[in-house]
């Protein structure tokens, strides 16, 4: 048969497109040096850098207790915690930089608000209780949508997606573990957990995007099966998870409309304020300006670093190339 690698000709643009659609319809993955469509590469691009930026962003709202963590063994867990998100960033904008993005372009587009962040890590956190809430809520949502992505059709994201699930079901478990311990204190300990449960319910419901009907990114992602299951499946899946250990740690979740529904065998639930999605997402939520402001001080602050480590970079190979030539 004379394909082009019989023939030693360039492969040709169709059969480079066809062999992508195999590769995707097979389920199985695409690796960096693979043709991908243009639209494709930027998906990802897109995807996963605001991912590692909420990776990111998302040390703020936790790490604000560190120093203020009622004891040295939630001290631990909580470095531990916040310093297991910088690393999930880090794996994150090396899975976008294997697409041919920078990160330090990645960077520089989420401090001017080019590129987004979940709308969750805009919220503030107002009590001890919120850091629980953050772990079983936030990182209970953060798995329902990650397990399905280590199934991503891209190769690095797909990997990288492993290694994170593991660490957010430890981050899930510290936070319910917390909350049941706050559960067994004093009244106030419990009104805590109530308040912290009443305040980050519907922005975890939110995390998961807008409705599938308002989603414009989904039809192609899944296509792609980048995604692998719509914003309202996976929403509903958190819903089904989170109610039993909700009446098992003792409080109640703040929406009138939830039960049980026997035909659907799913909860019922009520409607997220999509409107407040779209404010914070565009920028105008509690927090956006804090945030933003905060990384790009962290950023200004390490220029030192970059320029330290450049500069330490080119001298190692300039000895490299001396070393080569003598
Ligand atoms: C599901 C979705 C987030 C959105 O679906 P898509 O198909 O991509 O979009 P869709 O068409 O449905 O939406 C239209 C537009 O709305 C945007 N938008 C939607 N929702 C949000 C939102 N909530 N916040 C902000 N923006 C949102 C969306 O980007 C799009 O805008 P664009 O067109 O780009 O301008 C998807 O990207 C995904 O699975 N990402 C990977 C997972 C990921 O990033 N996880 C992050 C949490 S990591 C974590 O929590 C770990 C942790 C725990 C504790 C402490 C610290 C860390």
């Amino acid at each position: 048969m004379n394909t082009p690698a019989a023939t030693g000709a360039p492969p040709q643009p169709r059969s480079l497109e066809s062999a992508f659609e195999d590769t995707i319809a097979r389920d199985q993955r695409v690796e960096p040096r693979d043709w991908m469509p243009d639209g494709y590469r930027k998906t990802l691009i897109r995807q996963i850098a605001q991912h590692a930026h909420s990776e990111i962003i998302g040390m703020q709202p936790e790490g604000e207790w560190i120093t203020r963590a009622p004891s040295l063994r939630r001290k631990a867990i909580l470095f531990a915690k916040v310093q297991d998100e910088a690393g999930h960033g880090l794996y994150l904008y090396s899975a976008a930089e294997t697409l041919g993005a920078d990160r330090a372009d990645l960077t520089e587009w989420l401090i001017e608000g080019r590129q987004k962040y979940s709308s969750i890590f805009n919220y503030p956190t107002r009590t001890f209780a919120d850091v629980g809430v953050i772990g079983w809520f936030v990182d209970g949502a953060a798995i329902c949508n990650q397990v399905p992505l280590c199934r991503s059709s891209y190769g690095p994201y797909g990997r990288a997606m492993v290694r994170v699930c593991k660490e957010e079901s430890f981050h899930q478990r510290q936070g319910y573990e917390l909350l049941l311990t706050m559960m067994r204190g004093t009244e106030e300990q419990r009104a805590m957990v109530q308040d912290a449960v009443d305040r980050w319910w519907w922005p975890s419901l939110m995390m998961f995007g807008p409705p599938d009907d308002n989603s414009p990114n989904s039809a192609r992602s899944m296509a792609w099966r980048i995604k692998r299951h719509t914003n309202d499946e996976l929403r509903q899946r958190f819903v089904d998870m989170t109610v039993p250990q909700a009446e098992k740690l003792g409080v109640t979740l703040p929406d009138p409309e939830l039960r049980w529904n026997e035909e659907r065998g799913h909860h019922d639930f009520g409607t997220p304020d999509w409107d407040e999605l779209k404010r914070v997402i565009s920028g105008d939520g509690p927090c956006n300006a804090e945030r933003i402001a905060r990384r790009r001080a962290a950023h200004e602050e390490g220029a030192w670093v970059r320029e330290a480590a450049t500069a330490h970079a080119a001298k190692q190979a300039a000895r490299a190339s001396e070393g080569a030539a003598a």
